[in-house]
């Protein structure tokens, strides 16, 4: 074994999962057998520094291709031996609240091996001239020194990547091993990525029994998460959560399972009611937002009173201000937004949603007296906000006002903000736009920072997708009845490009099916097998643009990433027709995607830091593959925004996007890819938000039974308890509708009486009742009837 000191110029290959790196190190002092004063080091390292010095312990190889080359199978932090170097290190970010003053006094008082005499005896920091905060951020820092690279590494062995483990370290810095093997399942719900196979994977190696509660709580809570994140409910069917825990587990003892749930809920991290269950954490979620909303409900008597007759006369002027007559529906949404502290609005495209907005404001300005001059002032009377940047942004652009992402509105994930610091929202009127898209957990931030503001209206379509997120949100506060609301059902919008819109109202209305499979002068249907998507579009892409389309306008949409059809495969092809490999350009390689200067690209996770979010497209200006921190710059609505190698890994190739990111855009010519290789897929919403995502034309392209399936399935069926809950906190009830009549559409499942109730009542689940020895035939359980109690 050989050990040689060194400082690392450049990471020259780094794999994520097994944490496998090749570094390029200046050699200090003597590598022995070794002349030159570079060498390429390879081995595992968990995490470490460009620029800091290490020792590196193991032996040099000779690689057939590369030469003499450094193993290193040991690695460690080299500290500071030069007083200046020591002071800089003392006062880094690895020691909040150590500036170099106290560096200094530091070093003056332990000398310059201060760090090993702190990290060996922690107790003389008691000797020290530092205040409590210094002190313990000193000894926090030392123990942090080694501790992050070696759990780092240790986790790569059960398969972690280094973005779970670090989030683990995050969580519980230098005992992350020591709770792993206390008990690797209960992160699990604690730990985004961290996973039941992860845990599984060292549970097994700790020897952890199959049916150990604590193996089977992280079951428990793995498919609960899976069920908000993947499907977006908020509940589960208990038969659902037994069998698939079951399954999951490999174990068949459902009364120990049963006997688990039984444990989280007197934890209180699950609620079972009825036949359902919850995450504790998202049952309440739901809880905070009805009482949030009848707290806002509440503080209506401080909203302003018109009456009929100056809403009729300010109406009117709005009118002849946009040279339009609203139609009685119309009127009647802006009276219910002026009138109510909560009011909603709904309606498919060109129903005169943004028509409306523009009356709502006009007419307010002139009741409530506001001054030109105060609507752009810091504290403006009027806030607008959509969830996406594009949206506010057309909503900015119609109106005339500022409208924010309701990210930037709130504040939120901006600096060190969290949930706890928010800005307040007050003035006349809030406004939000594309609902639909709001998920759960931005409602409730929403809810909690609105304060004085006298009007709320939510504004959306209803039958669009919902939201990415988990919730209903939108669907759900129509349905509870709670609220004012506007159904708009006449379409306004006139020209070459309502033929579009009646196709649209169509499809979400479930008929005309043949209406698909027209040529009109806006739309057509090609119909081919999916191994010939990929050539079809491709076709149709550069027809478009010897039409003289511009391709920013041509936006090709898909249901998946994967197949023929898919969004992968449709953007290499697309990528080679309105980009193409041009000889010596720079290109950037991230996970099997080539990104090239001028590229269209999506941003696929919301970044507040940057102000780009979720959906939000934009071209590659430039690419600098040398530099990591700042390997490319990219136009995002007239901003550069630069990004990291890391931050590559939010960004994908945008030629073609799925109909999901595509929410809240519109674009002139959409080019739609469906067949039944989507099959999972294919219902009403999706289709039509697909084509309402096009405002002048539309080919649709693909399998028509697909495309048949799709209208004739309806969507929409998330499984929420939020309607009741505001239903019972705001004391409403219901009107008896067609709704609530079992049948397959999509409104009777969001009200389907199987919700959780509100009234928590404490349902004791216990393995005698479970375990009553009877065969269930729809899940396949044998020996075994689910029944609950009230306790
Ligand atoms: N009462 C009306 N009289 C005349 N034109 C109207 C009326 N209401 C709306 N329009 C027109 O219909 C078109 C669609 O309206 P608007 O853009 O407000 O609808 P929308 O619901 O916001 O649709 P989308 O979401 O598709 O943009 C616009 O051109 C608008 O000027």
């Amino acid at each position: 074994m050989t050990t040689f000191t060194g400082k690392i110029n450049r990471i020259v290959f780094e794999n994520d999962q097994d944490l496998y790196k090749i570094l390029d190190v200046t050699i200090i002092g003597k590598l022995e057998k070794y002349d030159r004063d570079e060498i390429k080091v390879t081995g595992n390292f968990g995490d470490v520094q460009v620029g800091a010095t290490y020792s590196f312990s193991g032996r040099l190889i000779v690689h057939n291709k590369f030469g003499l080359q450094f193993r290193s199978d040991n690695y460690k932090l080299a500290l500071p031996h030069e007083k200046g170097s020591l002071i800089s290190y003392l006062s880094s970010s690895k020691f909040p609240g150590i500036g170099k003053k106290a560096a200094s006094a530091i070093i003056s008082d332990l000398g310059m091996d201060a760090l090993t005499i702190l990290k060996e005896k922690p107790e003389k920091v008691a000797t020290l001239s530092l205040t409590k905060k210094q002190k313990d951020s000193l000894l926090n820092g030392i123990s942090l020194m080694d501790s992050y690279s070696e759990t780092v590494l240790k986790l790569a062995q059960f398969g972690l990547n280094k973005k779970v483990a670090g989030r683990l370290y995050q969580l519980y810095h230098g005992n992350t091993l020591a709770k792993l093997e206390e008990d690797p399942y209960a992160s699990i719900a604690e730990v985004t990525g961290y996973a039941f196979k992860s845990a599984d994977r060292i549970g097994s190696k700790l020897g952890i029994s199959s049916a150990d509660p604590k193996r089977v709580n992280g079951a428990i809570f793995q498919i609960l998460l899976d069920e908000v994140a993947k499907e977006g409910n908020t509940y589960i069917k208990l038969e659902q959560l037994l069998t698939e825990a079951s399954k999951l587990l490999q174990v068949e003892q459902f009364d120990v399972i049963a006997d688990c749930v039984n444990n989280l809920q007197h934890q209180g991290k699950v609620v079972v009611m009825g036949k359902n269950a919850a995450l504790q954490e998202i049952y309440e979620t739901e809880t905070d937002i009805a009482n949030a909303m009848k707290n806002l409900v509440e503080k209506s008597h401080k909203s302003s009173k018109y009456s009929e007759k100056e809403l009729n006369r300010a109406i009117a002027q709005a009118e002849a201000k946009l040279k339009i007559t609203y139609d009685e529906t119309q009127k009647a949404a802006i009276k219910n937004a002026l009138t109510n502290p909560i009011s909603i609005l709904t309606g498919g495209p060109g129903t005169g949603k943004t028509t409306i907005i523009n009356g709502i404001l006009l007419a307010l300005r002139d009741l409530a007296k506001i001054p030109a001059s105060s609507l752009y002032s810091t504290d403006p009377p009027f806030l607008l906000a959509a969830p996406t940047g594009r949206a506010a942004k057309r909503m900015e652009e119609i109106t005339g006002i500022t409208a924010k992402t309701i990210h930037r509105l709130l504040g939120l994930g901006i600096g060190e903000n969290d949930a706890t610091d928010l800005n307040e929202l007050n003035g006349e009127i809030l406004i939000i736009d594309e609902m639909s898209m709001v998920d759960m957990f931005l409602f409730k931030q929403l809810v909690y920072s609105i304060n004085e503001t006298k009007h709320i209206v939510f504004v959306g379509d209803k039958d669009q997708l919902p939201s990415v997120g988990a919730g209903n949100v939108f669907a759900d506060l129509i349905k509870s009845q709670a609220f004012p609301t506007t159904v708009l059902k006449q379409i306004h919008r006139q020209g070459d490009d309502s033929s579009i819109i009646t196709l649209a109202h169509d499809i979400n209305m479930g008929k005309n099916v043949q209406e698909l499979f027209q040529k009109t002068s806006n739309y057509s249907f090609i119909s081919c097998p999916p191994h010939e998507v990929a050539h079809v579009v491709s076709q149709i892409v550069e027809r478009a643009l010897a039409k003289g389309f511009n391709p920013d306008d041509v936006q090709v949409l898909g249901a998946m990433y994967q197949g023929d059809g898919g969004v992968n495969n449709l953007n290499d092809v697309i990528q080679e027709i309105m980009n193409p490999t041009k000889p010596n350009s720079k290109v950037l390689e991230v996970h099997d995607e080539i990104f090239r200067i001028g590229d269209r690209i999506l941003q696929l996770q919301n970044n507040p830091e940057k102000d780009i979010y979720n959906g939000q497209i934009g071209k590659i200006l430039a690419i600098d593959n040398e530099n990591s921190q700042k390997c490319m710059v990219a136009d995002f609505d007239d901003r550069e925004i630069t990004f990291s190698k890391k931050d590559l890994f939010d960004l994908t190739r945008a030629y073609a996007i799925t109909i999901h990111k595509a929410q809240g855009s519109e674009f002139p010519l959409v080019i739609l890819s469906l067949t039944m290789q989507n099959y999972v897929m294919l219902k009403r919403n999706l289709l039509y938000t697909a084509v309402t995502r096009a405002e002048k034309n539309l080919v649709l392209i693909g399998d028509p039974r697909a495309y048949e399936m799709a209208l004739t399935t309806s969507g929409n069926d998330r499984k929420t308890g939020l309607t009741s809950k505001l239903q019972a906190t705001l004391k409403v009830e219901p009107k008896e509708t067609k709704k609530q009549i079992p049948a397959k559409s999509d409104q009777d499942v969001i009200s389907n009486s199987e919700e959780i109730s509100p009234e928590k009542k404490n349902y004791i689940l216990t393995p005698e009742l479970i375990y009553s020895g009877q065969i269930d035939p729809m899940i396949g359980m044998q020996d075994v009837k689910l029944v609950t109690r009230a306790g």
